[in-house]
């Protein structure tokens, strides 16, 4: 049977762009939400997911974190740092009229990553969230007597027929997305056509609540067997207020020895441990045919 991969739908998403990089023939399904892609893995409607983890503008995509958090039996498998260019779109029959547009549509992490030129060029406008940059630009598109602009990719604007009417409104120009590819056996996949840039290993922490410089000795378990951690993050369990848990990224691939080890002294302390998934990383390169518009 062929392998099917889900991903944040429609087609011209960046999360296309991403699924595209690490996966070739496979069938690709797009899901209209994050935790739909997420059910669609629990359900064994598609094999794999690849959802965006973290915006360097704009932080975690927090609705992917907390749905990764309550299923245990999804792993993270690999991940794909993706240049994320933003472009403001217009039907080709409103490119004369494009600054007098009366709506702007996106996925709400584009928004915020464009907030100063949308401040700038269109302070009277507050723009709409969509459930992702194609959608808003699908919807642009079945819409022309609206007079309303998509920002989203240059992939959305072929797809869709638009106009780029300005290009890379981002605010901030070091802008890339991290896309992580779920599963549900724990078995690393490897990229034949990217160049793999590390590897992580990526566990959750939940705090004792009655322990005094917990967070201390957690990060101590790590530092003195010289674990290097490139991300702690803390978010509500949503068990009731000031009950949160870390999501910690450590630099190094899973072996039998030091990370077992932290762990084991991590939980000696009355701190719960789930290891999300011990995988390679790889950056998408940005250049030729995926990313230039
Ligand atoms: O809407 C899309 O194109 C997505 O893939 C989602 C998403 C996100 O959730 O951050 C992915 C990358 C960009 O940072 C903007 C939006």
């Amino acid at each position: 049977m062929a392998t099917t991969i889900g991903y944040l739908g429609p087609k011209g998403t960046f999360s296309k762009i991403a699924v595209d990089s690490m996966f070739n023939g496979e069938i690709k399904k797009g899901y209209k939400t994050i935790p739909a892609c997420i059910d669609a893995i629990e359900k064994n409607e598609v094999s794999y997911a690849v959802v965006p983890l973290e915006n360097t503008i704009e932080g975690t995509v927090n609705l992917t974190l907390d749905n990764i958090i309550q299923t245990e039996n999804i792993k993270i498998v690999s991940e794909v740092i993706v240049p994320i260019r933003q472009h403001i779109m217009v039907h080709p029959s409103n490119v004369a009229k494009w600054k007098e547009v009366t709506a702007i549509y996106s996925h709400p992490h584009a928004i915020a990553q464009c907030h100063r030129f949308l401040r700038n060029q269109f302070s009277h406008l507050e723009a709409q969230s969509m459930t992702s940059t194609g959608a808003a630009a699908e919807y642009v598109s079945n819409h022309p007597k609206e007079i309303s602009a998509a920002i989203a990719n240059h992939l959305a604007a072929k797809e869709y027929g638009l106009s780029i009417v300005e290009k890379d409104i981002h605010d901030f120009e070091n802008n890339h997305t991290r896309f992580i590819v779920l599963h549900k056996q724990e078995t690393a996949l490897t990229s034949n056509k990217l160049e793999e840039k590390g590897y992580k290993t990526t566990i959750t922490v939940a705090l004792p609540s009655d322990r005094p410089g917990a967070l201390h000795q957690v990060l101590s378990a790590f530092a003195w067997r010289n674990l290097n951690l490139s991300k702690i993050e803390s978010r509500p369990m949503k068990t009731g207020l000031g009950n949160y848990y870390f999501l910690i990224d450590i630099e190094q691939k899973m072996d039998n020895v030091l990370i077992p080890n932290a762990i084991a002294e991590i939980e000696s302390l009355g701190c719960t441990v789930n290891v999300l998934g011990s995988y390679p990383y790889y950056l998408h390169s940005g250049n030729g045919v995926t990313l230039a518009v």
